[in-house]
């Protein structure tokens, strides 16, 4: 059960300036719900204020690029977070969208020049995916915290002025 995390932060995470959406897929909406609140309760810790963060849904976490997309093309927007949990079932439908989904939303931070973070959990189980969303008491933690903190500080390193230096 390892959660090594990415470490400390190398600066002070300001989100005062920024706006940052969130697209969530709807199944698993018990997993879902407890990320999206992680999230959520981290960007206003971390100084976003509660009208600049956007909440998108879409049905599942296979809509999560075209969500995300849609959401994304509005120049206000300086991070999406696209949060999904899908959990494998019987057939090889979770592989085919955990790959798909994962090389989309990669493509699409580098299409849009602006940071897509990565919020799907792809467990084999559902106990795998409480323990990874906060809703095991004293086991793991809740990723949605981490996908807020890696929003703000990609958006605040690497925000309008660098896309518009580096992106021409
Ligand atoms: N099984 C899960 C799904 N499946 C639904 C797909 O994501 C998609 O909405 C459908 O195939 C229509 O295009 N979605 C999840 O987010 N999690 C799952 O475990
Ligand atoms: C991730 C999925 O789509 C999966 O939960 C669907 O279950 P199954 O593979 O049994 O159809």
């Amino acid at each position: 059960m390892a959660v090594s995390g990415r470490g400390q932060n190398d600066q002070n995470l300001d989100g005062s300036k920024l706006k940052i959406a969130i697209v969530h897929a709807r199944w698993n909406e018990e997993v879902i719900d407890s990320l999206v609140i992680g999230c959520i309760n981290r960007l206003k810790e971390l100084g976003v204020k509660e009208e600049n963060i956007i909440v998108d849904t879409v049905p599942g976490s296979f809509e999560l690029p075209m969500g995300s997309a849609a959401v994304a093309v509005n120049a206000s927007i300086d991070a999406v977070i696209s949060i999904g949990v899908l959990i494998k079932g019987s057939t090889m439908h979770f592989e085919y969208i955990s790959q798909s989904v994962t090389n989309q939303l990669m493509d699409l931070q580098f299409k849009m020049g602006k940071p897509v973070i990565f919020g799907l959990l792809t467990c084999l189980t559902l106990e795998q995916a409480k323990l990874r969303a906060g809703m095991v008491p004293g086991a793991m933690h809740n990723h949605g915290v981490d996908w807020a903190e890696c929003a703000v500080e990609m958006a605040s390193k690497y925000g309008q002025d660098f896309r518009t230096a580096t992106w021409k």
